[in-house]
């Protein structure tokens, strides 16, 4: 982030429908409006069972808006909620500041974090999605020239609006279908590589979770324990939606236990349905693990319904059937004794060596269950079978025999079954 940039001051506001989640959501709205480089200078709610459907706040609350933009030079409004295309014109037309949505704040922040090709295309789509049916607003006009998607101004009359709406609602549908073609390409590519992965059949294990609970922390911590190479460390950051492309390590636990490891982007509640169907190809990594860590913020007082949001968005992408191990992350800021383990639960906090070896056990266990012990006789003349056991099994116990080398080793299913034939018969001696 550009330490230099300047905060954009905006007020949050937002609608009190819901009196028991209502407080938590707001102050994660300011969260995500933190995240998007604005400084919240101030708070409006309102309590209401429905949103006003021209307005949304009631007159009353519109005109104290309006005060507050002007009082506390304010150059953006954020809600909570999203909104119509009318309740943006007239909330706009009322204060003279730019309005965005919750949908639209989240939207914004993937725009300006997106680094791969992938992730753009993902985000841009999403955001050509959500334009669409606002096209006749002025936000989305200037959504529209912030994506370069429009070749539309402001200053049209009635009549010339007419046909900029329609050349404008072309110019949206073209692009939509473009970058849908292109990331249909990237797909392909990205399904070569896990083909070849697949091959390889090294399991792969997959990061899951809340923005903010802790995922790219224990990739961290998982490379710096299980692999030589720690120069490859993730992006870890205290804020909302620090990773948002997947990050693939090789690792190895003690045993010749290869897996791969994914650390993948965090989920929010109300995430745009537009951006998860978008970063369905991201999260086809978590898709396709053989087993998934849900990493949990435990120490927030709110992490059922971080759960419960997580595995909503599994199930939206159609992932509810992986195995899971839940990482009750952050111990270290309650008072409990960690890493303690209860069935496929884990207390444990990302910066504690020795929780995450409880951690590895666990993967361990869940994803090298079919691994077999076996005594092996290789012939002398097979040279290479040894040591493709030495890097690839663990090796319990060699001896040398006059017919050739006797290993004992611990093989995966595959590996057992494709060593059979070099079983040691038990009438030979050990
Ligand atoms: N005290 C404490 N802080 C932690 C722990 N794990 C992570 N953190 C902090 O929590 C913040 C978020 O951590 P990240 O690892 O970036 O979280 P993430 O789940 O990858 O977040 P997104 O990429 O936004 O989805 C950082 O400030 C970390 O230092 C932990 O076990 N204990
Ligand atoms: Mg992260």
């Amino acid at each position: 982030m550009d330490l230099t940039q300047t905060l954009t001051p905006v007020v949050t506001i937002g609608l009190n429908q819901h009196p028991n989640r209502f407080d938590y959501s707001m102050t994660e709205l300011n969260n995500l409006a933190e995240a998007n480089h604005m400084k919240v200078v101030e708070t409006l709610v309102q309590k209401l069972d429905k949103p006003d459907p021209a307005t949304y706040f009631g007159k009353g609350k519109i005109e104290e808006l309006t005060q507050v933009v002007i009082d506390d030079g304010v150059e953006t409004i954020v809600a909570n909620d999203e909104l119509s295309p009318s309740q943006i014109r007239n909330i706009e037309k009322a204060t003279k500041v730019r309005i965005i949505d919750r949908t639209g704040l989240i939207l914004e922040i993937f725009a300006n974090r997106a680094q791969s090709r992938e992730a753009k295309l993902q985000v841009e789509l999403a955001k050509l999605k959500y334009q669409l049916p606002r096209l006749h607003t002025s936000a989305s006009q200037r959504l529209d020239q912030q994506t370069g998607t429009s070749s539309g101004g402001g200053f049209t009359n009635r009549g010339a609006g007419e046909s900029q709406y329609e050349l404008n609602r072309r110019t949206l549908e073209n692009r939509i279908t473009h970058v849908n073609h292109e990331l249909k390409e990237a797909a392909k590519a990205d399904q070569i590589k896990r083909k070849q992965r697949d091959r390889s059949e090294t399991p792969t294990v997959a990061l899951v979770g809340y923005t903010n609970a802790g995922k790219s922390t224990i990739m961290n911590g998982m490379i710096n324990l299980y692999s030589d190479n720690d120069d490859k460390q993730v992006m870890v950051k205290d804020m909302l939606f620090a990773t948002l492309d997947t990050s693939v390590r090789k690792l190895a636990l003690p045993g010749h236990r290869h897996f791969l490891l994914s650390d993948t982007v965090g989920f929010v509640s109300q995430l745009p349905h537009q951006l998860v169907q978008a970063f369905k190809s991201t999260l086809a990594e978590a898709a396709n693990a053989d087993l998934l860590i849900q990493v949990v913020d435990n120490s927030d007082p709110h992490r059922e319904m971080m759960i419960k949001t997580t595995e909503e968005t599994l199930k939206e992408i159609g992932v509810d059937h992986i195995p899971m191990i839940i990482a009750l992350n952050k111990a270290d800021k309650m008072a409990v004794t960690y890493p303690t383990r209860e069935g496929d639960n884990l207390v444990m906090s990302a910066t504690d060596p020795a929780s995450l070896k409880a951690l590895g056990e666990m993967i361990k266990e869940k994803v090298f269950k079919d691994y077999q012990t076996r005594s092996l006789l290789i012939p002398f003349d097979k040279g290479e079978l040894v040591s493709y056991l030495n890097d690839h099994a663990n090796i319990l116990k060699t001896d040398y025999r006059d017919s050739g080398t006797v290993i004992t080793a611990e093989l995966n299913g595959v590996d057992a079954k494709r060593f059979e034939k070099y079983l040691l018969q038990p009438n030979e001696p050990q």
